[in-house]
Protein backbone atom coordinates (compact mmCIF):
# COMPACT_ATOMS: atom_id res chain seq x y z
CA UNK A 1 0.00 0.00 0.00
CA UNK A 2 1.44 3.34 -0.89
CA UNK A 3 2.42 5.30 1.95
CA UNK A 4 1.53 8.15 0.88
CA UNK A 5 -1.91 7.43 0.95
CA UNK A 6 -1.01 5.74 4.44
CA UNK A 7 0.05 8.89 5.56
CA UNK A 8 -3.37 10.60 4.41
CA UNK A 9 -5.77 7.77 5.86
CA UNK A 10 -5.98 5.17 3.73
CA UNK A 11 -6.22 1.44 5.15
CA UNK A 12 -6.94 -1.79 3.80
CA UNK A 13 -10.88 -1.28 4.55
CA UNK A 14 -10.73 1.39 1.78
CA UNK A 15 -8.58 -0.45 -0.20
CA UNK A 16 -11.05 -3.03 -0.39
CA UNK A 17 -13.73 -0.32 -0.99
CA UNK A 18 -11.59 0.88 -4.10
CA UNK A 19 -10.89 -2.19 -5.57
CA UNK A 20 -14.65 -3.23 -5.69
CA UNK A 21 -15.33 -0.14 -7.05
CA UNK A 22 -13.02 -0.93 -10.14
CA UNK A 23 -14.12 -4.36 -10.19
CA UNK A 24 -17.10 -4.16 -13.39
CA UNK A 25 -14.67 -1.90 -15.32
CA UNK A 26 -12.30 -3.00 -17.87
CA UNK A 27 -8.59 -2.70 -17.76
CA UNK A 28 -8.77 0.87 -19.33
CA UNK A 29 -11.33 2.48 -17.42
CA UNK A 30 -9.81 1.16 -14.09
CA UNK A 31 -6.49 3.05 -15.27
CA UNK A 32 -7.63 6.14 -15.14
CA UNK A 33 -9.04 5.84 -11.24
CA UNK A 34 -6.80 6.91 -8.38
CA UNK A 35 -8.11 6.90 -4.48
CA UNK A 36 -8.22 10.89 -3.19
CA UNK A 37 -9.05 12.61 -0.22
CA UNK A 38 -11.26 14.88 0.36
CA UNK A 39 -9.48 17.96 1.85
CA UNK A 40 -11.04 21.09 1.14
CA UNK A 41 -14.77 21.71 0.12
CA UNK A 42 -16.00 24.32 -2.25
CA UNK A 43 -19.75 25.56 -4.13
CA UNK A 44 -18.39 23.74 -6.98
CA UNK A 45 -15.35 22.34 -6.44
CA UNK A 46 -13.42 19.78 -4.36
CA UNK A 47 -9.80 20.07 -2.92
CA UNK A 48 -8.78 16.46 -3.58
CA UNK A 49 -4.91 14.79 -2.23
CA UNK A 50 -3.80 11.60 -3.40
CA UNK A 51 -1.09 9.73 -4.66
CA UNK A 52 -0.62 12.79 -7.19
CA UNK A 53 -0.61 15.75 -4.79
CA UNK A 54 -3.26 18.46 -4.41
CA UNK A 55 -5.36 19.07 -6.66
CA UNK A 56 -9.29 20.39 -7.68
CA UNK A 57 -11.78 17.97 -8.63
CA UNK A 58 -15.68 18.11 -10.15
CA UNK A 59 -18.33 16.03 -9.15
CA UNK A 60 -19.68 13.59 -12.02
CA UNK A 61 -22.73 13.90 -13.05
CA UNK A 62 -23.73 10.84 -10.80
CA UNK A 63 -22.81 12.33 -7.99
CA UNK A 64 -23.92 15.55 -8.70
CA UNK A 65 -27.78 14.12 -8.91
CA UNK A 66 -28.09 12.45 -6.03
CA UNK A 67 -27.13 14.44 -3.21
CA UNK A 68 -27.00 11.80 -0.46
CA UNK A 69 -23.74 11.22 -2.32
CA UNK A 70 -22.01 14.20 -1.83
CA UNK A 71 -18.96 14.16 -0.48
CA UNK A 72 -17.72 15.99 2.93
CA UNK A 73 -14.31 16.60 4.29
CA UNK A 74 -12.44 13.73 5.30
CA UNK A 75 -14.42 11.82 2.42
CA UNK A 76 -12.41 8.79 0.39
CA UNK A 77 -13.16 9.59 -3.19
CA UNK A 78 -12.84 7.89 -6.65
CA UNK A 79 -11.00 10.33 -8.99
CA UNK A 80 -11.15 9.83 -12.44
CA UNK A 81 -8.06 11.30 -14.56
CA UNK A 82 -9.78 13.98 -16.97
CA UNK A 83 -8.67 15.38 -20.28
CA UNK A 84 -10.15 18.79 -19.45
CA UNK A 85 -8.96 20.84 -16.51
CA UNK A 86 -8.50 18.77 -13.40
CA UNK A 87 -10.67 15.47 -12.72
CA UNK A 88 -13.98 14.12 -11.75
CA UNK A 89 -14.77 12.98 -8.69
CA UNK A 90 -16.70 9.41 -10.23
CA UNK A 91 -17.49 7.85 -6.46
CA UNK A 92 -17.19 7.94 -2.52
CA UNK A 93 -16.07 4.97 -0.50
CA UNK A 94 -17.99 4.33 2.03
CA UNK A 95 -17.56 5.79 5.26
CA UNK A 96 -15.67 4.59 8.09
CA UNK A 97 -17.25 7.37 10.48
CA UNK A 98 -19.78 9.92 9.81
CA UNK A 99 -20.63 13.07 11.80
CA UNK A 100 -23.77 14.47 10.12
CA UNK A 101 -26.80 16.62 11.22
CA UNK A 102 -30.89 16.61 9.53
CA UNK A 103 -31.63 19.12 7.23
CA UNK A 104 -35.69 19.18 6.57
CA UNK A 105 -38.62 21.36 5.84
CA UNK A 106 -37.27 23.65 8.80
CA UNK A 107 -34.19 24.76 6.53
CA UNK A 108 -35.66 24.76 3.27
CA UNK A 109 -39.02 26.47 4.03
CA UNK A 110 -40.76 23.93 1.84
CA UNK A 111 -43.82 21.78 3.34
CA UNK A 112 -43.06 17.91 3.11
CA UNK A 113 -39.41 18.21 2.18
CA UNK A 114 -38.44 14.67 3.58
CA UNK A 115 -35.85 14.81 6.39
CA UNK A 116 -32.35 13.67 4.66
CA UNK A 117 -28.99 14.04 6.47
CA UNK A 118 -26.24 16.53 5.64
CA UNK A 119 -23.08 15.12 6.29
CA UNK A 120 -20.29 17.69 7.40
CA UNK A 121 -17.70 15.51 8.03
CA UNK A 122 -16.38 12.03 7.50
CA UNK A 123 -13.78 9.44 8.59
CA UNK A 124 -12.33 11.29 11.34
CA UNK A 125 -11.14 8.98 14.18
CA UNK A 126 -10.78 11.50 17.32
CA UNK A 127 -12.50 14.49 18.26
CA UNK A 128 -11.16 16.65 21.16
CA UNK A 129 -14.33 17.93 22.97
CA UNK A 130 -12.76 20.75 24.44
CA UNK A 131 -13.32 23.00 27.36
CA UNK A 132 -12.21 25.22 29.87
CA UNK A 133 -12.47 25.46 34.00
CA UNK A 134 -14.72 28.83 33.82
CA UNK A 135 -17.80 30.06 32.83
CA UNK A 136 -18.28 27.44 29.84
CA UNK A 137 -17.60 24.24 31.88
CA UNK A 138 -21.05 22.52 31.72
CA UNK A 139 -21.23 18.80 31.97
CA UNK A 140 -24.85 17.78 30.65
CA UNK A 141 -23.37 19.75 27.21
CA UNK A 142 -19.99 17.98 27.28
CA UNK A 143 -21.99 14.55 27.92
CA UNK A 144 -24.06 15.39 25.11
CA UNK A 145 -21.16 16.08 22.98
CA UNK A 146 -19.91 12.74 23.88
CA UNK A 147 -22.66 10.80 22.95
CA UNK A 148 -22.55 12.32 19.54
CA UNK A 149 -19.14 11.88 19.17
CA UNK A 150 -19.72 8.38 19.50
CA UNK A 151 -22.78 8.00 17.85
CA UNK A 152 -19.97 9.47 14.53
CA UNK A 153 -18.26 6.33 15.23
CA UNK A 154 -15.02 8.53 16.08
CA UNK A 155 -13.61 7.85 19.40
CA UNK A 156 -14.16 11.30 21.59
CA UNK A 157 -11.29 12.59 24.08
CA UNK A 158 -11.68 15.78 26.54
CA UNK A 159 -9.22 18.18 26.42
CA UNK A 160 -9.39 20.82 29.44
CA UNK A 161 -7.85 23.87 28.07
CA UNK A 162 -6.70 26.65 30.04
CA UNK A 163 -5.07 24.43 32.96
CA UNK A 164 -3.22 27.76 33.67
CA UNK A 165 -6.21 29.28 35.41
CA UNK A 166 -6.22 27.01 38.02
CA UNK A 167 -4.00 26.31 40.63
CA UNK A 168 -5.43 22.55 41.06
CA UNK A 169 -7.38 21.51 37.92
CA UNK A 170 -8.13 18.18 39.89
CA UNK A 171 -11.40 18.97 40.65
CA UNK A 172 -12.61 19.69 37.16
CA UNK A 173 -10.99 16.36 35.93
CA UNK A 174 -13.18 14.25 38.30
CA UNK A 175 -16.38 16.15 36.99
CA UNK A 176 -15.33 14.79 33.59
CA UNK A 177 -14.63 11.28 34.93
CA UNK A 178 -17.78 11.22 36.16
CA UNK A 179 -19.42 11.31 32.03
CA UNK A 180 -17.49 8.12 32.21
CA UNK A 181 -14.82 6.78 33.69
CA UNK A 182 -13.06 5.17 30.03
CA UNK A 183 -12.80 8.24 28.79
CA UNK A 184 -9.50 9.71 27.72
CA UNK A 185 -8.51 13.11 29.53
CA UNK A 186 -6.24 15.36 28.55
CA UNK A 187 -5.33 18.75 30.90
CA UNK A 188 -3.74 21.42 28.27
CA UNK A 189 -2.96 25.07 28.49
CA UNK A 190 -2.53 25.59 24.69
CA UNK A 191 -1.89 29.43 25.18
CA UNK A 192 1.86 27.96 26.41
CA UNK A 193 2.05 24.87 24.70
CA UNK A 194 1.80 22.78 27.59
CA UNK A 195 0.14 19.39 28.20
CA UNK A 196 0.12 18.78 24.46
CA UNK A 197 2.04 15.69 24.61
CA UNK A 198 -1.17 13.11 25.11
CA UNK A 199 -2.87 14.53 22.50
CA UNK A 200 0.20 14.29 20.14
CA UNK A 201 1.01 10.98 21.34
CA UNK A 202 -2.97 10.03 19.39
CA UNK A 203 -1.98 11.36 16.62
CA UNK A 204 -0.17 8.71 14.92
CA UNK A 205 0.02 8.30 11.36
CA UNK A 206 -3.16 8.49 8.88
CA UNK A 207 -5.57 9.30 12.17
CA UNK A 208 -7.84 12.09 11.33
CA UNK A 209 -8.61 14.40 14.53
CA UNK A 210 -11.01 17.06 14.92
CA UNK A 211 -11.81 19.47 17.80
CA UNK A 212 -15.29 20.58 18.93
CA UNK A 213 -16.19 22.44 21.70
CA UNK A 214 -18.00 26.04 22.54
CA UNK A 215 -16.48 29.46 21.15
CA UNK A 216 -13.72 30.69 23.32
CA UNK A 217 -12.32 27.48 24.63
CA UNK A 218 -9.47 27.68 22.84
CA UNK A 219 -9.85 25.70 19.88
CA UNK A 220 -7.77 27.47 17.21
CA UNK A 221 -5.14 28.08 19.94
CA UNK A 222 -4.71 24.11 20.28
CA UNK A 223 -5.55 23.55 15.94
CA UNK A 224 -2.30 25.90 15.77
CA UNK A 225 -0.34 24.60 18.36
CA UNK A 226 -0.69 21.12 16.62
CA UNK A 227 -0.04 22.42 13.29
CA UNK A 228 2.93 24.71 14.87
CA UNK A 229 1.64 27.84 12.77
CA UNK A 230 1.20 31.44 13.92
CA UNK A 231 -2.01 32.49 12.05
CA UNK A 232 -5.40 31.27 13.31
CA UNK A 233 -7.37 31.62 9.78
CA UNK A 234 -10.96 30.64 9.87
CA UNK A 235 -12.90 29.24 6.77
CA UNK A 236 -11.00 30.40 4.16
CA UNK A 237 -7.09 30.67 3.99
CA UNK A 238 -4.82 32.87 1.84
CA UNK A 239 -2.04 30.95 0.79
CA UNK A 240 0.61 31.99 -2.11
CA UNK A 241 1.26 29.84 -5.53
CA UNK A 242 4.29 29.52 -7.24
CA UNK A 243 4.17 33.12 -9.08
CA UNK A 244 4.02 34.33 -4.94
CA UNK A 245 0.49 35.39 -5.68
CA UNK A 246 -2.09 35.16 -3.35
CA UNK A 247 -4.71 32.20 -3.46
CA UNK A 248 -7.49 31.88 -1.55
CA UNK A 249 -8.05 28.04 -0.92
CA UNK A 250 -10.45 25.76 0.96
CA UNK A 251 -8.40 23.52 2.71
CA UNK A 252 -9.31 22.48 5.87
CA UNK A 253 -8.10 18.55 6.40
CA UNK A 254 -4.24 19.54 7.10
CA UNK A 255 -1.43 16.99 7.46
CA UNK A 256 -0.23 17.14 11.30
CA UNK A 257 3.84 17.64 11.30
CA UNK A 258 4.81 14.50 12.98
CA UNK A 259 1.81 12.59 12.20
CA UNK A 260 -1.63 12.35 11.74
CA UNK A 261 -4.08 14.71 10.14
CA UNK A 262 -6.48 17.69 11.76
CA UNK A 263 -10.04 18.99 10.27
CA UNK A 264 -10.32 22.26 10.54
CA UNK A 265 -13.93 23.00 9.27
CA UNK A 266 -16.32 25.48 10.69
CA UNK A 267 -19.02 22.97 10.09
CA UNK A 268 -17.75 20.71 12.48
CA UNK A 269 -17.40 23.54 15.08
CA UNK A 270 -20.61 24.62 14.37
CA UNK A 271 -21.52 21.08 16.16
CA UNK A 272 -21.72 23.04 19.34
CA UNK A 273 -23.58 25.13 18.14
CA UNK A 274 -27.05 22.84 16.67
CA UNK A 275 -26.21 20.89 20.39
CA UNK A 276 -24.89 17.52 20.06
CA UNK A 277 -28.70 15.74 19.41
CA UNK A 278 -29.48 17.89 16.61
CA UNK A 279 -29.33 15.06 14.11
CA UNK A 280 -32.22 13.75 16.32
CA UNK A 281 -34.57 16.64 15.44
CA UNK A 282 -35.07 14.67 12.20
CA UNK A 283 -38.58 13.26 13.61
CA UNK A 284 -39.79 15.90 15.07
CA UNK A 285 -39.47 17.60 11.82
CA UNK A 286 -41.10 15.46 9.80
CA UNK A 287 -43.67 15.79 12.39
CA UNK A 288 -43.47 19.55 11.90
CA UNK A 289 -44.94 18.96 8.07
CA UNK A 290 -48.06 18.20 9.36
CA UNK A 291 -48.59 20.87 11.19
CA UNK A 292 -51.68 23.32 10.13
CA UNK A 293 -49.22 26.28 9.80
CA UNK A 294 -46.30 26.58 7.61
CA UNK A 295 -44.28 28.88 10.27
CA UNK A 296 -45.75 27.14 13.39
CA UNK A 297 -43.89 27.67 16.18
CA UNK A 298 -45.21 24.73 18.00
CA UNK A 299 -46.13 26.88 20.68
CA UNK A 300 -49.59 28.15 20.49
CA UNK A 301 -50.79 27.22 17.11
CA UNK A 302 -53.86 25.39 16.53
CA UNK A 303 -53.43 21.95 14.45
CA UNK A 304 -50.12 21.88 15.66
CA UNK A 305 -48.40 18.50 15.52
CA UNK A 306 -45.72 18.95 17.39
CA UNK A 307 -47.90 19.80 20.40
CA UNK A 308 -50.05 17.48 19.71
CA UNK A 309 -47.13 14.75 19.89
CA UNK A 310 -46.13 16.37 23.30
CA UNK A 311 -49.64 15.67 24.52
CA UNK A 312 -49.56 12.25 23.81
CA UNK A 313 -46.52 11.51 25.75
CA UNK A 314 -44.70 10.35 22.28
CA UNK A 315 -42.52 13.28 22.82
CA UNK A 316 -41.32 15.34 25.86
CA UNK A 317 -41.82 18.30 27.10
CA UNK A 318 -37.56 19.15 27.00
CA UNK A 319 -37.19 17.71 23.46
CA UNK A 320 -39.58 19.99 22.29
CA UNK A 321 -37.81 23.05 23.96
CA UNK A 322 -34.47 22.43 22.54
CA UNK A 323 -36.00 21.99 19.26
CA UNK A 324 -37.70 25.41 19.10
CA UNK A 325 -34.53 26.76 20.70
CA UNK A 326 -32.66 25.12 17.56
CA UNK A 327 -35.40 26.58 15.15
CA UNK A 328 -34.97 30.04 16.77
CA UNK A 329 -30.52 29.59 15.85
CA UNK A 330 -31.76 28.47 12.52
CA UNK A 331 -33.90 31.42 11.93
CA UNK A 332 -31.39 33.89 12.88
CA UNK A 333 -28.55 32.61 10.71
N1 LIG B 1 -5.45 31.36 29.80
C1 LIG B 1 -5.53 30.67 28.67
N2 LIG B 1 -6.10 31.22 27.59
C2 LIG B 1 -6.15 30.51 26.46
C3 LIG B 1 -5.62 29.20 26.36
N3 LIG B 1 -5.86 28.75 25.11
C4 LIG B 1 -6.50 29.72 24.46
N4 LIG B 1 -6.67 30.80 25.25
C5 LIG B 1 -7.28 32.08 24.90
O1 LIG B 1 -8.68 31.95 24.79
C6 LIG B 1 -9.20 32.81 23.78
C7 LIG B 1 -10.02 32.03 22.78
O2 LIG B 1 -9.17 31.10 22.13
P1 LIG B 1 -9.52 30.50 20.70
O3 LIG B 1 -8.45 29.53 20.38
O4 LIG B 1 -9.78 31.58 19.73
O5 LIG B 1 -10.88 29.76 21.01
P2 LIG B 1 -11.83 28.99 20.00
O6 LIG B 1 -12.36 27.82 20.75
O7 LIG B 1 -11.11 28.71 18.74
O8 LIG B 1 -12.99 30.02 19.75
P3 LIG B 1 -13.91 30.19 18.44
O9 LIG B 1 -13.00 30.50 17.29
O10 LIG B 1 -14.82 31.32 18.79
O11 LIG B 1 -14.64 28.90 18.29
C8 LIG B 1 -7.98 33.48 23.14
O12 LIG B 1 -7.85 34.75 23.71
C9 LIG B 1 -6.83 32.59 23.55
O13 LIG B 1 -5.62 33.27 23.63
C10 LIG B 1 -5.01 28.65 27.53
O14 LIG B 1 -4.52 27.52 27.53
N5 LIG B 1 -4.99 29.43 28.64
ZN1 LIG C 1 -46.43 23.12 15.08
Amino acid sequence: MSSELKTLGWDADFQEAFEAFCAPLTDDGRARLTPVRIVGVQRETFQVRGLHGEQEARLSGTLRHHGSLTPAIGDWCVLEAGSEEGGRLVGVLPRRTTFARAVGAADEGRRAQAVRQQVIAANVDLVLIVTAPDADFDLERLGRYVEAVQQSGAQPVLVLNKADLRVDTDWWVEQLRTLDPDLNIQVTCAQGDQGLEGVRALLTEGVTLALIGSSGVGKSTLTNALLGRVAAPTGEIRASDQQGRHTTTSRTLYLVPGGGLLIDNPGLRDIAVWDADAADFGALEALATRCRFRKCTHTTEPGCAVQAAVRAGEVSPARLLAFQKQLARRGRH
